[in-house]
């Protein structure tokens, strides 16, 4: 079953048309990578999904519901989270504070369900380590680990994030595969923009590969990681 459903979805910004026809399936429990050269259209389709631009043509479908048209907030309160790559942490505020304005059921310090808080420290110690220091004192992969951490403060049941192994060193990254193994055996569906090929193999269930504005490819990662050749053609220099 399907969870996140695109047909034929379109998108415009200003004069531009960016999105010609996206047909995208996101499998329930699976975790699916988008990919596709710079400017093929990613994170146009993942602002498209949140509605922070809307489609001009075409359907998107969350859980069998139409949600083309809803707002935003709306959007993420039937339980999407969503990671852009700019992360939306707070850097004034410490990692704490962070925490608990992504939460929205969280009143007060304890707001945070406990289990769920030390599920997430175990995921990323980074999180518990900077607990009371500004966000803005994080390197880049501890931002980025803040940035997912956010995301699952809560439980979702569809994560989509930018690009999370972006500018982040290979030990990192390696850290960030794990913990993406662990969400994944959690059950929840992850939606993940990649140009890592590495990382995208080693997690990926399904693929969808987006060239100018459409989803040109799409199927299991392990028969696409099999197909060299069908990764060179689509991603060429990306590899
Ligand atoms: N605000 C905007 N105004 C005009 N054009 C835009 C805007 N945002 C994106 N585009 C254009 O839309 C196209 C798709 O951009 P998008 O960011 O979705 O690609 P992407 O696949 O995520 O690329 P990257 O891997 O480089 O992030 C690009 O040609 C880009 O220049």
């Amino acid at each position: 079953m399907n969870l996140l459903e695109l047909k034929g979805v379109q998108t415009h910004i200003g004069a531009y048309h960016i999105l010609h026809g996206v047909d995208l399936a996101v499998p329930k429990g699976q975790l699916t990578m988008l990919l596709g050269r710079n400017g093929a259209g990613k994170t146009t389709t993942l602002r498209t999904i949140m509605g922070l631009w809307h489609a001009s043509q075409g359907r998107v479908q969350f859980g069998g519901k139409d949600i083309t048209a809803l707002r935003t907030p709306d959007i993420a309160a039937l339980g999407i989270a969503y990671v852009p790559e700019t992360m939306g942490t707070f850097s004034d505020l410490t990692v704490k504070e962070n925490m608990l304005l992504a939460a929205r059921s969280a009143k007060n310090a304890d707001g945070i369900d406990d289990t769920r808080l030390k599920w997430i420290f175990q995921l990323f110690p980074a999180v518990e380590k900077f607990w009371n220091h500004p966000a803005g004192k994080l390197s880049g992969g501890q931002k980025q680990m803040l940035a997912v951490s956010r995301a699952i403060v809560e439980p979702r049941e569809l994560l989509i994030i930018d690009e999370p192994s972006k500018g982040l060193a290979p030990v990192m990254i390696n850290n960030m595969i794990d913990a993406f193994a662990q969400l994944k055996a959690s059950g929840v569906t992850i939606l993940l923009v990649e140009q890592n090929i590495h990382f995208a193999q080693r997690l990926g269930d399904s693929v969808a590969v987006m060239d100018n504005g459409r989803v040109v490819h799409s199927g299991s990662m392990a028969a696409f990681s099999a197909d060299e050749q069908l990764q060179r053609s689509l991603l060429g220099l990306a590899l």
